[in-house]
């Protein structure tokens, strides 16, 4: 099971440390293939600070977004890199959960939450404190036999 994790960088690194948590989770369903947006030592500068790096980044990006298996993604914090990614997923009709958190007292925007269908893109309300739940949940229940490249024993 491949998935790709979306969370801000230079939208900025608030939430790294729930990334961490997240990508935590995350590997024990499958292979995290964006581990590095989890990273604390990553700033809001992000990987590259070129033009030719950050054309490097895009399109190993949505190369991964291609393969993945299933797209996760915490958008609490605004991010236009995670709202693009979202875009494209949507097109390429990957299955998709967007966490996000509404303690925080922002409002997720309509492009994010009015794509929601309840079965191949999901947005998800939550706490920082169920996080683990939901994601298992998730997994556990929706995608089970989804993964293309092993069996539903075997997510790795
Ligand atoms: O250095 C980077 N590496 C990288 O993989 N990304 C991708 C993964 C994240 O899900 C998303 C973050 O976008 P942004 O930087 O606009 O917040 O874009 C984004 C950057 C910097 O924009």
């Amino acid at each position: 099971m491949k998935i790709y994790f979306c969370g801000s960088i230079r939208g900025g690194r608030e939430d790294v440390d729930l990334y961490l948590k997240i990508v935590k989770n995350l590997k024990s369903h499958g292979t995290v293939m964006t581990e590095h947006v989890s990273n604390k030592q990553l700033t809001h500068t992000g990987e590259a600070g070129s033009a030719a790096g950050d054309r490097l980044i895009h399109d190993r990006d949505v190369d991964w977004l291609r393969q993945c298996d299933v797209v996760v993604a915490e958008v609490t914090q605004p991010s236009l890199g995670v709202g693009y990614e979202l875009g494209r997923v949507v097109d390429m009709k990957k299955r998709t959960l967007c966490l996000f958190r509404p303690s925080t007292g922002r409002v997720l925007s309509a492009m994010i939450r009015g794509a929601a269908d309840g079965e191949r893109f999901v947005v998800r309300d939550y706490s920082e404190a169920e996080v683990e739940n939901v994601l298992d949940q998730f997994f556990n229940k929706n995608l089970k036999n989804s993964c293309s490249h092993c069996s539903p024993q075997k997510h790795q």
